[in-house]
């Protein structure tokens, strides 16, 4: 008989054999009942009386499960239980599940083939993927000791869904012992016998008794097929762990990808494509312009089209992923792929523990976003950025320093004229509209809106940029010089003062025929909102007279009347409205055309003159700016989408949602030591960006529930639909449509033999002021959630959480300067999980360090929040690393199952960050 492992196949990630779920061919078999998205089937195992081959031996067994599927001869490696040293009753703790996508039917045969593991480390090897006909000798490393199968009908209709099972010899003849398999439901009480497994403690017995409540929902399953539509092939593992008090805990492990790790990427490289076709257009626009700035435009206009069609370019390649959800750790470096999260995955777990309520921890895990493809060779954003602006403010070149603010600033200008100025044209028609029906209500209200539009555009240039912009464009016209040199007067120490101009700039050669008019552009600017003003008084006597039925004289009632603007406000008594507003509807739109022609072309100016500096070094900061904040923004999509399911029916949680916003808390294990250093100043701009980003909730309207990106690189905001009953449930503020925010903040702590040179060698201070500076954001964010929170929620918060506590000890262990101070991750993700925020692990792949640390985390949940059994710790630890979901992870990265650790790195790894023998070795990353 063939055996095939689990995940052979070419793509290495594909969870379902085939055939696919549901793709039965010709042949009919009866499926399992269960509730939607619960596991199929559930079950333990145990054996009793098992032969030794060698009298004496003390055994040390695993069971491997592998399936029959009905419609085919061979057979499919499932997965294995950890390893039970030194009894003859073994009792797993690794139990088996099979999701609902999972093929099996009541016709499905299950083997269970039992091991004595001889020597722990050719264990692994064993069940790793290995080049067809190349499985090592199955004797290797352990021995067969028996097996048995049973069909999963018959496991279903049994008494007490238990059967008892003899194990075979390979022939078939001899009786080796027995096993127990038994099925088991997630929340299901459960009367079971009291039993003894080993434990962590050699020799030291524990009597456990099968026993829970009854389950509380934990996450309305009726939002489940909202939840689907993002999560993809979903990996499960179950356990059962005991309590202190002897009773048992049942935790499903499950691991699941994001159909959001291409769709975002996608849906962002599309905007920033459309941002900058819309700039390259806006420089084509700038007019006229001497010679030398003529030619710098044309140069950065042909770099920015090369760059857009690079962009452009990704994107059909990406388009041509349909339905992708996972990028491998062994594709970081490559271009096309460069915009998608490395390995990201929602790895879960969910808890049924006796006495207690049933909990759900989340974690994303995502490899840290950084740009693989430029490489580390310069370092990463965090120096880059930072030298990047410090060469451009001590250069003698620029005449006008712009700070990241200020074109940062001129952007947000620039987008603020395009999407006001076709809105105020919009509301200007329907007043039009408005006064040829005569109607006074609507008059007044399309007035309302046309005046809060106007008014909002003239505050858009209430600012000495655009002055001091339009003053350095009129110097770089044709003919066009300075008097003297000029700088934008809100930030003072922004000007170089100290650097001459440069010979380039002077354009000496140019007469000096004309003087700049500084006074122009306030006239020009203030008509816009004179003919606003000569609007509304208009609108006024238009509707006075109509109350009165009276005539009017003409004379204006305020100051702005007397303008030659205003003189055109007289009204005629039998003319009509329209006829009377529409010339100043007229004058409105052309000073407003005026304002924006001018502003537009400033504005633009300064960011060409930010280009032409430093090209194409300032593209290429730009490029890798998109690349990592599209990693790090896919994961936190990803990460609020699950959270908003999680918690849609909690009241408080909403609550935060709209008045705080949600702390985001990232937990970085990258090493301050070579390249690591480069990811880790990516991954700390990458998350900081992250503050740019706001959520809003709306109402799907059709099945597509995929979020919308709008926005510019200073400002996106994420559209969340959500399925019309589930959107009815929210607050008021929520379904207004208000922005819900975020505040992301990095805690990192090296932990590798990388991080020892580091710490012995070299520097560790990036880590500390990442560290000092996020706490910082913390604790602001906690301020912030203490005041806004309402009083009743924040004394019961108080009573349950000593935060205080967490963020002074925090604060300690970060001053501490203590090497490898995991401390401050568990301090760190404790606050995030009390202020109820988004966890996430990242190390470079988020296959090895942050296998090892989201499985710390969850047995310390387990042992801190669910009473797990203390000698049972190490015990459910390596369970979780030896058959879990993170093995799993490995696998489907690097198509081998062994974390990518040799012995000499796990001496330098804190104790608890260590995985179990026969899993980790020498792979091919
Ligand atoms: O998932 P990671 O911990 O980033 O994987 C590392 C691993 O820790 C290290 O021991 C190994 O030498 C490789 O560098 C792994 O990184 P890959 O990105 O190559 O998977």
């Amino acid at each position: 008989m063939e055996i095939k492992e689990e995940g052979a196949s070419e793509e290495g990630q594909n969870f379902l054999p085939t055939p696919q779920a549901n793709d039965t061919g010709d042949f009919q078999f009866t499926s399992i009942q269960t509730t939607p998205d619960e596991p199929q089937l559930e079950f333990i195992l145990a054996c009793k009386d098992l032969v030794a081959p060698v009298r004496d031996r003390k055994l040390n067994t695993l069971v491997q499960i592998s399936v029959i599927h009905p419609a085919e001869q061979g057979l499919t490696r499932y997965s294995s239980t950890e390893i039970v040293e030194g009894t003859r009753d073994p009792l797993f703790l690794t139990g088996v599940t099979f999701p609902s996508e999972y093929p099996i039917y009541e016709e499905t045969k299950i083997k269970l083939t039992v091991y004595d593991v001889k020597d722990k480390s050719y264990d692994t090897v064993r069940t790793s993927v290995l080049p067809e006909h190349k499985d090592p000798p199955p004797e290797v490393g352990r021995s067969f000791l028996g097996y048995a199968s049973f069909k999963v009908g018959d496991l279903l209709k049994s008494k007490e869904q238990v059967l008892t099972l003899s194990l075979r010899t390979s022939d078939g003849g001899k009786v080796v012992g027995t096993i127990q398999v038994s099925v088991v439901k997630m929340g299901e009480i459960e009367d079971g016998e009291a039993d003894h497994i080993t434990t962590d403690v050699q020799g030291q017995k524990c009597a456990l008794v099968c026993e829970c409540t009854a389950p509380e929902s934990v996450s309305g399953k009726d939002n489940l097929p909202f939840l689907n539509a993002v999560l993809k092939n979903p990996v499960c593992k179950l356990y059962r762990f005991p309590t202190s008090d002897n009773k048992w805990m049942r935790i499903r492990e499950q691991m699941s990808e994001s159909i959001l790790s291409f769709h975002i990427p996608k849906e962002l490289i599309s905007l920033q494509i459309k941002e900058d076709l819309c700039r390259n257009q806006e420089l084509k626009e700038l007019g006229e312009l001497s010679p030398h700035w003529d030619n710098l435009r044309k140069n950065v206009l042909t770099h920015c089209d090369q760059m857009v069609n690079m962009y452009q370019d990704i994107l059909t390649e990406l388009s041509k992923e349909t339905g992708s959800s996972f990028k491998s750790s062994s594709s970081k470096g490559e271009k096309t792929l460069e915009f998608v999260p490395i390995n990201l995955h929602l790895q879960r777990m969910h808890v049924h523990s006796p006495h207690l309520k049933d909990a759900l921890y989340d974690v994303i895990t995502v490899g840290a976003p950084a740009a693989h493809f430029q490489g580390f060779k310069n370092g990463g954003l965090r120096k880059l950025l930072h030298r990047f602006e410090t060469e451009r403010r001590n250069t003698g070149y620029q005449f006008i320093y712009y700070s990241p603010e200020n074109t940062a600033k001129a952007k947000e200008v620039l987008s603020n004229i395009n999407q006001l100025q076709p809105l105020i044209a919009t509301h200007a028609d329907l007043l039009l509209n408005s006064a040829s029906q005569h109607s006074p209500d609507s008059l007044k209200n399309s007035l309302k809106m046309l005046s809060e539009k106007t008014e909002l555009f003239v505050h858009a240039f209430k600012d000495q940029l655009v002055r001091s912009a339009l003053l350095a464009l009129y110097t770089a016209r044709p003919g066009g010089v300075l008097k003297k040199p000029s700088s934008p007067k809100t930030s003072t120490e922004e000007s170089s003062s100290q650097d001459p101009p440069p010979p380039m700039r002077r354009q000496d050669s140019i007469p000096h025929h004309s003087d700049y008019d500084e006074e122009e552009w306030d006239r020009v600017w203030a008509h816009v909102g004179k003919s606003l003003n000569c609007i509304i008084a208009m609108v006024d006597k238009l509707i006075e007279r109509d109350g009165s039925g009276e005539g009017d004289d003409g004379s204006g009632k305020d100051g702005e009347k007397g303008h030659s603007l205003g003189d055109s406000v007289i009204t005629h008594p039998q003319e009509d409205w329209y006829e009377q507003l529409y010339p100043l509807i007229l004058t409105l739109k052309d000073c407003m055309g005026e304002v924006v022609n001018r502003a537009k072309q400033s504005l633009t100016f300064v960011l060409l003159q930010e280009l032409a500096y430093s090209l194409p070094q300032c593209l290429m900061l730009t490029l890798r700016r998109d690349v990592v904040f599209s990693q790090a923004l896919a994961g936190l999509v990803c990460g609020f989408i699950i959270k908003l399911h999680t918690s849609l029916c909690d009241p408080g949680f909403l609550e935060q949602l709209h008045t705080v916003g949600l702390i985001v808390q990232y937990e970085g294990l990258l090493s301050t030591y070579s390249e690591e250093i480069g990811m880790l100043e990516d991954m700390a701009v990458g998350i900081s960006d992250l503050k740019k980003v706001a959520f809003k909730i709306t109402e799907a309207t059709s099945s597509d529930v995929l979020p919308v990106i709008t926005g510019r690189r200073e400002h996106y905001v994420v559209e969340v639909k959500l399925p019309g009953r589930m959107f009815e449930s929210l607050p008021l503020q929520i379904k207004e449509g208000q922005l819900l925010h975020v505040y992301p903040v990095l805690f990192n702590v090296g932990i590798n033999e990388q991080q020892t040179l580091a710490e012995r060698f070299g520097d560790v201070s990036l880590q500390e002021s990442i560290n000092q500076e996020n706490f910082e954001l913390l604790k602001e964010y906690y301020t912030v959630f203490m005041e806004k929170m309402p009083p009743d929620y924040i004394s019961h918060f108080q009573e349950q959480n000593d935060l205080k506590g967490l963020l002074e000890n925090l604060h300690q262990n970060i001053q501490a300067k203590k090497r490898k101070n995991v401390e401050i991750m568990w301090l760190a993700a404790t606050i995030c999980r009390k202020l109820n925020g988004i966890r996430f692990t990242c190390c470079k792949s988020a296959k090895d360090r942050t296998s090892m640390s989201v499985t710390l985390e969850q047995c310390s949940i387990l042992r801190d929040e669910h009473q797990l059994h203390k000698d049972f710790f190490i015990r459910a630890l390596d369970c979780m690393r030896r058959e879990g979901c993170r093995i799993e992870n490995v696998l489907k990265n690097i198509k081998c199952r062994k974390y990518a650790f040799n012995m000499l790195q796990l001496m330098a790894f804190p104790k608890y960050y260590r995985p179990p023998e026969g899993t980790y070795g020498k792979a091919d990353t």
